[in-house]
């Protein structure tokens, strides 16, 4: 069996989701790549039994390459087992959740109705208040508030990204697609 884990990043922290999905799938006797959803162009999902694609969410949006590895192949994912995940801050905010869900995951799955999901995740995320990246930073320092308030220390970057519920969520999928039929 063959997994094929895209994930789209800005500042490369949902790489870390990725590989943690990709590694328990291997772990559920899958043999799992794992792609930028930038190098993408000439990969043919055809010859994965499992499709797992995910994106950061800056701004409420996924990074475009991901959304458009979902629009470029969104007919050819019609009989393939897809899950969908999304990594944010919102993810790791109990209080955000059902908000996360609906507009980073079901929102998106919805534009594309020939892709059925099999399970959707969403995950925590990770920022640096000091990050190189200008735009990073200020919202970082835009929601430094917020987090301290929550008793985050803000004096370091801040790591919601809790790979063991990843690894859960990946193992369940493992299980789920055992049991789908397509
Ligand atoms: C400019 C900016 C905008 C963000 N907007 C959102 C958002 O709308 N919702 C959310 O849940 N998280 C948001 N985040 C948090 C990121 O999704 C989180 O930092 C994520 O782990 C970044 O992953 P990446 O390094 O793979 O891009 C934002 C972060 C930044 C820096």
């Amino acid at each position: 069996m063959k997994a094929l884990v895209v994930y789209g990043t800005r500042g490369g922290a949902t790489k870390g989701i990725a590989d943690e999905i990709a590694k328990a799938l291997e772990e559920q006797g899958y043999a799992a790549t794992v792609k930028n959803a930038r190098e993408t162009k000439g990969i043919n999902v055809n010859e994965f039994d499992l499709i797992v694609v995910g994106s950061s969410i800056w701004a409420t949006k996924w990074k475009r390459d991901a959304a458009n590895f979902l629009k470029r192949n969104a007919k050819a994912l019609e009989d393939k087992k897809v899950a969908l995940f999304a990594s944010g801050l919102s993810g790791g905010d109990p209080s955000q959740r059902e908000y996360g869900m609906k507009t980073y995951l079901e929102k998106v799955a919805e534009k594309y109705p020939s892709i059925k999901p099999i399970s959707m995740g969403l995950f925590g995320g990770y920022v640096d208040f000091n990050s190189p990246n200008l735009i990073a930073r200020i919202m970082g320092m835009a929601m430094k508030g917020e987090l301290e308030k929550k008793g985050v220390d803000v004096s370091k970057p801040y790591d919601a990204r809790d790979l063991p519920a990843v690894r859960k969520w990946a193992l369940e999928l493992a299980e789920k697609a055992k049991q789908a039929s397509n």
